[in-house]
């Protein structure tokens, strides 16, 4: 992979301190930062304990891209991949490896024999103890209450994320997106208060419980790790990168900016996107400048703009998602994303009834796509681990082997579908991704509206779903059982599609008001009718059929029963308006299975028809006209339409060229003309009209006559002088081995003579009539061609010519 210039001047921009590199999800930040590890340790470091160290937030990550990197060995066998194995002044961490490895001296050097407790029923015994025993003494605060313990539980760790080692700092302090207080929700945090006071000793109280257990929760875990880095000399890094750093809280930046070696040429490298900030107790994440924790990044920032991961239709889908959102956009941070132009598939988005609908799609869209991609591609992403453990269950039992992708070291190789929850696949990429589960009430989570507030809960968790969706390299499905995130609606539904080769978009209510032929609807508050909408909106808008070619309730006959199809979409065969798709609606997910047969039964009632659809809006199906299931149904072509130009031939005596003539029904003075033989349009034409004067048999006035009501339009270089054309129609079949059929228009130039073998208007005996000149001495012959009929001679005296036939108009 070549980098483009602005990653590559970023890995070899000489190190100056601080730096801050930004930019948006699949820009390259963490292949960036790889390759930067290679170019420090070959060019700037110079003494025996410059160490480097690329830090990340989840283990996740740091496996993938230890895995990633073994390959590149392979592959790439050059600089870039001797570091990762054995190079002992290289580390690539989590951010908890480092700090458990501190903690663990820190306990050593005090002799304490605390360990670390991650378990919840634990914590939460803790705290419920924590709040008896105060309840006393703040009687009069409600929040010490054990029904708000998680709310009092995050308001500590929170505490503790931001390094607040005493009462006053906690009391002067902003509370972002902490709840304002609603119905079950505990009230707001006023500043210089008794509840901030309560909460505080609640934390002292609750951290001494924990200690009198010889346990420490996470957050004192990572306060005491810190307080070792400070307190003791050890182990530094002269180069530090931290991917991800708008992950982390704002003790983990200090600490890491404690075990800098601030040397001359070391560096010390911020890689962040705030649109994927996931995590509420991250410290920049939420906006905050780099100054809070002791760096200014003027002139030091650099911006990665162009997603290289995903492709155009998937990343505008998921730009749509946070364009909206006033908290992302208006972060200090935020970098607007530049689209490259790499084309796939639109993202498909299904909504299921129920977990196994959900499961069977799975089954069904990974067992084709094994014709394509290998299981390890395809990674199958929910927001709660007991989701993806129920789909991997399911799958394993359908025959698909699974993987999933905890904290454990997973296997990226094996040959398995990968599972993983939506914060543990950040930074990670596949071709393809699943979003599955993209329900109310797991996306956003609703519970944990009662810890911050709505706006807050509601950006974060829209950032997640953002993450998730720009994973996909290829190809991204998004799936919803029983209701649908609200975040769906956010995404413009014209971007997504119903399956993987159809144009249909996936289901979306229609307005009542903006329903489709109202006045034959005989009930528009039926469940069905707003299928029907749907569909006569995707026929419109996706498939562009015009409404002049869709009927509702259109009646078949079947034997002795009238049936009426849904909707019939019909297209114009010669001038014939005829059914050509026939579609069948039934209400919201009843499920279509059952009303394939009566769909085919109405196909068969027309010979025309080709198509059939059968939906519910959440199950689709497409047949042939021969029943057999297919992807789509082709979209409206010109050839549909109702024929907007009159078609005509005109022969052109004057060169013998032949030429199609169309004319416009709506306004007869555009025409287009081609010549038949090059198959040229002619450049447009300014025609001129020559009037149509009668039939042959009356001949032309010898008298010019100023009144036509009728006229030809045709170019002006067919004519051999405007004011002496006329047209005349044909009305016999004299001519008609000539081509001069009856009907046929003749253009006529007035004049009195002729050369032979013209056709000619002449008159005789006051007829006029259309024959061949064929002047034979003091007789002219007039010719007919018509076998038919008879040559007529004639004294030269007895013949008036009153017009040379130049050319012959032919309606086809
Ligand atoms: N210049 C480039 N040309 C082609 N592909 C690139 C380029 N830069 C990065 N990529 C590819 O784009 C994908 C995303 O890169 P990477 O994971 O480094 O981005 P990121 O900014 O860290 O993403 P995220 O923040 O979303 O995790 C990777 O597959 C990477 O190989």
């Amino acid at each position: 992979m070549k980098l483009n210039v602005e990653q590559r001047k970023i890995v070899e921009l000489e190190p100056n301190g601080h730096m801050l590199i930004k930019g948006v999800a699949g820009s390259g930040k963490t292949t960036v930062a790889l390759r930067r590890i290679s170019f420090l340790q070959t060019h700037h470091c110079q003494e025996n304990d410059d160490n480097i160290l690329l830090v990340t937030f989840n283990r996740t990550l740091l496996n993938y891209i230890e895995y990633q990197y073994k390959k590149l060995e392979d592959e790439e066998k050059g600089d870039i991949a001797t570091w990762i194995n054995g190079n002992r002044n290289i580390a690539i961490k989590t951010i908890n490896q480092i700090m458990i490895g501190y903690f663990n001296s820190y306990k050593k050097r005090h002799n304490l024999g605390l360990e670390v407790t991650l378990d919840s029923r634990i914590i939460y015994a803790t705290i419920d103890q924590a709040i008896d025993q105060l309840q006393e003494e703040f009687s009069n605060i409600k929040l010490l209450a054990r029904k708000y313990n998680s709310f009092l539980l995050d308001e500590i760790d929170w505490i503790k994320s931001c390094g607040i080692l005493d009462e006053d700092t906690y009391q002067q302090i902003d509370r972002i997106g902490r709840s304002t207080g609603g119905q079950n929700t505990p009230q707001k945090l006023t500043k210089n208060s008794q509840t901030r006071k309560a909460i505080f000793k609640l934390k002292e109280r609750y951290d001494q419980l924990l200690e009198a257990k010889g346990l420490v929760d996470f957050k004192t875990m990572n306060l005491l790790a810190l307080r070792q880095a400070e307190e003791v000399e050890g182990k530094k890094y002269t180069h530090i990168i931290i991917d991800e750093s708008q992950d982390l809280t704002k003790i983990q930046l200090q600490f890491l900016t404690t075990i800098h070696a601030k040397k001359p040429y070391g560096s010390i490298t911020f890689v962040a996107d705030n649109t994927q900030s996931i995590y509420s107790h991250s410290w920049l994440g939420k906006g905050r400048a780099y100054t809070t924790i002791g760096y200014d990044m003027s002139g030091r920032a650099r911006v990665l703009t162009k997603n290289y991961r995903t492709t155009t239709e998937i990343s505008k889908a998921a730009y749509g998602l946070i364009e909206h959102d006033e908290q992302i956009l208006g972060n200090i941070d935020y970098v607007k994303p530049a689209l490259i132009d790499r084309h796939g598939h639109a993202p498909i988005y299904r909504f299921f009834l129920n977990n196994e609908d959900q499961l069977q799609f799975f089954k069904k869209e990974i067992n084709q796509l094994k014709q394509e991609y290998r299981l390890e591609d395809i990674c199958i992403v929910a927001k709660e681990k007991r989701l993806i453990e129920d789909i991997a269950i399911g799958l394993e039992k359908e025959g698909i082997p699974t993987k999933i992708l905890h904290d454990r070291k997973p296997d990226f190789a094996k040959e398995a579908v990968n599972l993983v929850t939506m914060h543990s696949i950040k930074g990670l990429e596949f071709k393809v991704i699943f979003l599955a589960h993209l329900d109310d009430g797991v996306l956003p989570n609703t519970a944990q509206v009662d810890v911050e507030d709505e706006e807050t809960v509601n950006t974060e968790e829209r950032k997640l779903l953002y993450v998730g969706m720009t994973r996909a390299n290829e190809l991204l499905y998004m799936s919803a059982v029983k209701a649908p995130s609200k975040f769906l609606q956010e995404i413009d539904a014209n971007q997504l599609r119903f399956n993987r080769d159809t144009a249909l978009r996936p289901f979306q209510p229609i307005a009542i008001s903006e329903y489709k032929f109202a006045d034959k609807i005989a009930d528009v508050n039926s469940k069905e009718e707003l299928i029907r909408q749907w569909m006569i909106q995707q026929l419109i808008q996706t498939y562009q059929y015009p409404d002049s070619l869709l009927e509702v309730e259109y009646g078949v006959q079947q034997f002795s029963k009238r049936g009426y199809v849904d909707i019939a979409v019909m297209i114009h065969v010669n001038d014939k308006k005829l059914p050509y798709i026939f579609v069948e609606v039934k209400k919201f997910g009843v499920g279509i299975a059952d009303a394939k047969d009566q769909l085919i039964s109405y196909m068969n009632t027309s010979k025309h028809v080709q198509y059939g659809i059968l939906t519910d809006g959440v199950n689709t199906m497409i047949i042939d006209r021969n029943g057999e299931e297919i992807n789509d149904i082709p979209k409206c072509q010109p050839i549909f339409l109702p024929e907007t130009k009159y078609k005509s031939i005109y022969k052109n005596l004057r060169n013998n060229k032949v030429y199609d003539y169309l004319q416009d029904k709506e306004d007869l003075e555009i025409i287009e003309i081609k010549d038949q033989a090059t198959d040229l349009m002619q450049d447009p034409v300014q025609p001129i009209q020559v009037p149509i004067i009668g039939n042959v048999a009356a001949g032309i006035p010898i008298e010019a006559v100023e009144e036509y009501q009728d006229f030809l339009y045709v170019p002006e270089d067919w004519v051999i002088q405007t004011e002496e054309t006329f047209v005349l129609q044909v009305t016999g079949d004299s001519m008609i081995e000539e081509g001069i059929r009856p009907g046929d228009f003749v253009l006529v130039h007035r004049q009195q003579t002729a050369d032979p073998g013209d056709i000619v208007i002449a008159v005789i005996d006051q007829n006029a009539t259309m024959k061949k000149y064929m002047p034979m001495g003091s007789q002219i012959l007039l010719l007919p061609a018509n076998k038919e009929y008879e040559p007529i001679s004639m004294d030269a005296d007895n013949v008036l010519i009153n017009g040379k036939v130049i050319g012959v108009m032919q309606k086809v």
